[in-house]
Formats: C-alpha cells, sequence, structure tokens
C-alpha cells in the first residue's frame, strides 16, 4: 500500500482511470431540485459523475452542498427531477455508498480503534487479520496509530475526521461521499488524506464526491470541480477555471 500511495502522489487527476471494465456513469440528476418549505435549496441541477471520477464540490455557505451530496446518497429525495444509479439495476451488483457527514456519527464512549473496528464485515475482507492490516496501514499513513487506544469523546477534532474517513474507507466503498471532511485540519494532513483518497481511487477505482470550502486544496487540483451558487449548479469543469 505505501508503494502505491507514493506512486499515487505523482499521478496527474486527469490521468488517473478506473480500473478496466468499471467505467460509465455512476450517477444521473436529472432536473433535481429541492425545496424545503420556502427555501429552494436545489434548482433544476443536471449533473452526470463517471465511476472512478474524484470531484470536488464548492460554493459558498447555504450553496446547497450538503443537500446534494444527501440527495447523490439517497438520504434526501428530490422534491422534482430524478436521480438515477445505473449500478442499482444492473443486476450484477449493489452500488455501495459511505458518507462521512458534517456530524461524522462516531461513537463517542468507544476507543477510535472500536470505532474502526465497526466497520469490519466479512463478506468483504477475507479475514479479519486483512480487515486489521487494512486499518493499521491507513492509521499509519494518516498518522494516528499512536492514538488509536484514545476514546472519540477525548479526541480532537482532526483525529475524529481522520477516523471517519479511515472507517469509511475500511467498508471498500464503490462511492466515498464526504462532506467538509477536513475542516479541522491543516493542509498538510488535508493532502495526505487526499493522497490516500488517489491510492483508492487508482487501486479500487473509488469515485470521490468531497465539498469543501479549502481553497488551498483546490489550487493544486486538475480535476473536475462542481460549483454550486445558490442551489444552481453553476460550474463543472477544470479546477484551474474557476
Ligand atoms: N432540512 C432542512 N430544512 C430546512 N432547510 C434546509 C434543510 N437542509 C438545508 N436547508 C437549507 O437549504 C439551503 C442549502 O443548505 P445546505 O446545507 O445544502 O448548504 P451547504 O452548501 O451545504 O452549506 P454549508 O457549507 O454551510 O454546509 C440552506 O438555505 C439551508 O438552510
Amino acid at each position: 500500500m505505501v508503494d502505491m500511495l507514493n506512486q499515487s502522489k505523482n499521478l496527474n487527476q486527469k490521468n488517473m482511470k478506473a480500473p478496466q471494465g468499471q467505467k460509465g456513469p455512476i450517477f444521473y440528476c436529472e432536473d433535481v431540485s429541492v425545496q424545503f418549505d420556502e427555501i429552494l435549496a436545489l434548482k433544476n441541477v443536471q449533473l452526470t459523475i463517471e465511476r472512478g471520477e474524484i470531484i470536488f464540490l464548492t460554493g459558498a455557505s447555504g450553496a446547497g452542498k450538503t443537500t446534494l451530496l444527501k440527495v447523490l446518497s439517497g438520504l434526501q429525495n428530490p422534491t422534482s427531477g430524478k436521480v438515477i444509479r445505473p449500478d442499482f439495476f444492473s443486476g450484477k451488483k449493489n452500488l455501495f455508498i459511505s458518507n462521512v457527514f458534517q456530524d461524522l456519527r462516531l461513537m463517542g464512549k468507544y476507543t477510535c480503534e472500536e470505532n474502526l473496528q465497526f466497520a469490519y464485515d466479512s463478506s468483504i475482507y477475507a479475514s479479519k487479520a486483512e480487515f486489521n492490516q487494512d486499518m493499521n496501514e491507513l492509521s499509519r499513513i494518516l498518522g494516528i496509530k499512536d492514538r488509536l487506544h484514545l476514546k472519540i469523546n477525548d479526541a480532537n477534532g482532526g483525529l475524529k475526521q481522520k477516523v471517519a474517513i479511515i472507517r469509511a474507507l475500511l467498508t471498500r466503498p464503490d462511492v466515498l461521499i464526504a462532506d467538509e471532511p477536513t475542516s479541522s485540519l491543516d493542509i498538510d494532513n488535508t493532502r495526505r488524506l487526499f493522497d490516500v483518497l488517489n491510492l483508492y481511487n487508482v487501486k479500487r477505482g473509488l469515485t470521490v464526491v468531497w465539498a469543501t470550502h479549502n481553497k488551498d486544496l483546490i489550487k493544486s487540483f486538475t480535476g473536475r470541480i462542481i460549483h454550486l451558487d445558490n442551489g444552481r449548479l453553476v460550474y463543472s469543469g477544470n479546477a484551474c477555471f474557476i
């Protein structure tokens, strides 16, 4: 995993591809609107996301980022329009989406390691040893191995965010949907985390949709940015044009 991480750091996002045989759209949003009482949180959003893409979702506070992430995850129904996830209907394999929302949904009375262990699924891993290897490797790469014994209630915001992301990756999802997952991390830690997501993108074809306000991260990103303004999707394209 470490060698792959080093390789992935040097990869240009434009050249990243999902593994062969795993291409094609993973989400279509057709004219999606979401209304909360008098607030129109999303307005006629048209969007296609391809399998294996890494996308940053940007926009001011209240622009509709969380609402769009929830719509993609199936946690929020559109008021009008529809979201199509072709893999749900392929009959071959269900699409597995893992979410990291701002509240992180960790269990405070349990340690960081215990929270990670809850991600173990014997139908995904050949053995518990293989799961533990992944858990230890991710914890080491993200610099939290010596703090795994801490209770979540005693952990700082950065540690909690790392645990939440590692837990999401340990479920080996097809798609990671993350809402401001690095708001408590400095730029070095944020880049390290981004390197790990690149690794999973290259290694497992992970699709990532990541809402962020982090301008430093966006500056060095050459993949696709989706920008929302007041519920409207106003830009979808290369970061350098925004
Ligand atoms: N459950 C809800 N009930 C009522 N209004 C809501 C609800 N969820 C979101 N909104 C409103 O919809 C709009 C978009 O909210 P959303 O949380 O999607 O924005 P955001 O871009 O994620 O903001 P932030 O960056 O602050 O998290 C806001 O005006 C918000 O107040």
